[in-house]
């Protein structure tokens, strides 16, 4: 896994670096240049031997110094090199005025606008304006260039732009695109159609090939509107790893206070042993030489699913089955007696129960052997469920809330919150989150004006504290956080894009490989980390076509390919 920063750790692990007296900050940007120049060639092989033209947009700080160096590397490998600047190249930072001095000297600096830009054609352009500097919308020139590159003109340059750091108006905390005030801010603050007002944005989709950025990515890469404008991320190192945040306590290390909680991205093979947990740790799965033959079904836990009424079981079956696949010992379907039949038809492997209402609930898990409860999927909003949910997390037991056990403490969520207990997981999509947590969901839908914008980590973040529990903030970004600020960004983007992943009941699907995970003795964040981690690496399996019963199927090979034993 990989760990994923914000612009204000980067730049603290870059001034640690500084401060120690063994790297210069005009070192570090030339190997920030060298990387984006073999990211060039790494993307454009045949560029290798065949020099091509290159616009390069430098901006007012050292994100423009990394363009600088961009720009010496390839004019001294024979490329036909412009360089537009965007600012007043007196006020360039010191790092940045040298590599603008030193380009100066043999060559030429045009200023940035949009009528010089587009005089004449280039093979590549790089973007090298704004990077973790961003601090407000783009403007002027660099507004209208950046427009333009992203088809304002109907001219698409996405194929060619390489972006240093970020595409230049993207924020990397948050993954938002600035924009500048809403025109009626001040005003009413919904439009007729009861959207609010949104101001100019330089460009909505994708708009770099490449996006090179340094050491570590970026959150930004990785949440809202990120993957869709970065085109692909490559990471280059620049030989900060001794400085990095979380390292420990290493002489230069960034003062506590810039120190989040570790982040981390989900989706890579993950490395770290854990020997107290031979299956799957906190940091993923770890290959086990040889299977444990000492467990039976009820070392692996039993997980009840609470089904919906009569003609509503279908979303409790598609969890059940998910839990089981995924490794309960056990799995039982709790259903009223209204609906007994149609289950009962439709489950074999999977055990049934009659219960109806709070009471006959509190009978059945008395029996502590279910040893993990999920509810919600397909569960309904009648007036006796809110009954259930309480009765449940009463019952203390490791419990998963999705969908309808989350809706129906709409504008309630504090009744819902003093019962919560740090051994459940809430796994919300955008419209429950805003139920739940209306004020959060309100900022993070405004529009971002101002960087580092609030992001779907910091809403992810503040709900799981305020729930005390973890929260899965479901989506092609889900977000996972635990109330001590631990967060994961289980990213199905980029290599892992599995648009087909958003098909009816795929979410139930997830609560039940959560809950079949818990029932296997995993702590909350495991397990919703390692079961958001499988959930997208069964769609990619499967490919399209997938419907979430598709899913549970799929299990089997994606932990035989991970060479993870059960
Ligand atoms: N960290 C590292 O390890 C390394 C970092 N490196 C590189 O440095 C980059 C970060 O450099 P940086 O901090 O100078 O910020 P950058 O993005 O160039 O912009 C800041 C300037 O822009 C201005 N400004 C902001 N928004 C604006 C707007 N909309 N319109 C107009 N102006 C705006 C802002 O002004 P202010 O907000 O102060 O008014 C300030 O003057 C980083 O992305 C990477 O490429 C590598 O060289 C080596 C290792
Ligand atoms: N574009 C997408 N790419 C990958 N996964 C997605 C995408 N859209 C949604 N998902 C995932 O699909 C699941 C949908 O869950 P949910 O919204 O609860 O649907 P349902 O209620 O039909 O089960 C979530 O796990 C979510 O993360
Ligand atoms: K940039």
């Amino acid at each position: 896994m990989t760990e994923l920063l914000t612009a204000a750790q980067m730049r603290a692990i870059e001034q640690a670096a500084i401060a120690s007296g063994e790297v210069t900050g005009l070192e570090l940007m030339e190997r920030a240049g060298q990387g984006v120049v073999e990211a060039i060639f790494e993307e454009w092989p045949e560029y290798e031997s065949a020099p091509q033209s290159v616009a390069v947009l430098c901006g007012p700080g050292n994100n423009g110094g990394d363009g600088f160096v961009v720009a010496r590397l390839l004019a001294g490998k024979g490329w036909t090199v412009k360089v537009f600047l965007y600012g007043d190249p007196d006020k360039l930072p010191a790092d940045a005025r040298t590599n603008y001095e030193i380009w100066l000297a043999d060559n030429q600096v045009e200023e940035l606008t949009e009528r010089a830009f587009r005089k004449e054609p280039y093979s590549l352009h790089i973007d090298a304006l704004f990077g973790t500097g961003l601090s407000r919308p783009l403007e002027g020139e660099a507004f209208n260039v950046a427009s333009h590159m992203s088809g304002r003109n109907g001219d698409d340059y996405s194929d060619s732009v390489v972006a240093i750091d970020a595409p230049s108006g993207l924020c990397l905390d948050s993954g938002t695109v600035l924009e500048e005030a809403p025109p009626s801010l001040g005003h009413p603050i919904f439009d007729q159609q009861g959207q609010e007002p949104r101001g100019r944005k330089p460009f909505q989709d994708r708009f770099a090939a490449l996006t090179v950025t340094f050491d570590s990515p970026k959150f930004g890469h990785f949440v809202n509107e990120g993957p869709s404008v970065c085109g692909q991320v490559v990471v280059k190192d620049i030989g900060l790893e001794q400085w990095r945040v979380l390292k420990g306590t290493k002489p230069g290390t960034p003062p506590r206070s810039l120190r989040l909680p570790h982040s981390v991205l989900l989706g890579e093979r993950p490395l770290v042993k854990d020997r107290r947990k031979p299956w799957i740790s906190r940091f993923g799965f770890v290959r086990c030489k040889k299977a444990s033959t000492k467990g039976h079904k009820y070392t692996h836990g039993h997980a009840l699913v609470l089904s919906g009424g009569h003609g509503k079981t279908g979303a409790a079956r598609l969890a059940a089955r998910g839990a089981l696949r995924i490794g309960a010992g056990l799995v039982t379907v709790g259903a009223p007696r209204a609906a007994m039949m149609e289950n009962a038809c439709q489950l074999t492997a999977i055990m049934l129960r009659q219960m109806d209402g709070a009471d006959e609930l509190r009978t059945l898990l008395q029996d502590s052997r279910f040893n993990v409860v999920c509810l919600g999927p397909g569960l309904g909003l009648a007036a006796d469920r809110e009954g259930l949910v309480l009765e449940v997390l009463q019952a203390n037991r490791a419990t998963v809330l999705d969908a309808d056990a989350l809706t129906q403490f709409e504008d309630r969520a504090e009744a819902l919150f003093e019962v919560l207990h740090e051994n459940c997981v809430l796994t919300p999509h955008g419209g429950e989150f805003a139920r739940l947590f209306p004020d959060l969901a309100e900022k993070l839908n405004a529009p971002a004006t101002t960087g580092p914008a609030y992001s779907k980590v910091d809403a992810t973040r503040e709900a799981a504290k305020r729930a005390g529990c973890v929260v899965l903030f479901k989506g092609p970004d889900t977000v996972i956080a635990a109330p001590n600020g631990l967060c994961s960004v289980n990213s199905a983007h980029y290599d892992r894009s599995a648009p087909w992943l958003a098909t009816a009941g795929s979410g139930d699907v997830l609560a039940g490989f959560i809950t079949g995970l818990m029932a296997r003795g995993l702590d909350p964040m495991q397990a919703a980390e390692t079961a958001a981690y499988l959930h997208v690496e069964c769609a990619l399996d499967f490919g399209p076509g997938l419907i979430a019963e598709d899913l549970p199927e799929q299990i089997p090979a994606v932990l035989r390919r991970l060479d993870v034993l059960r």
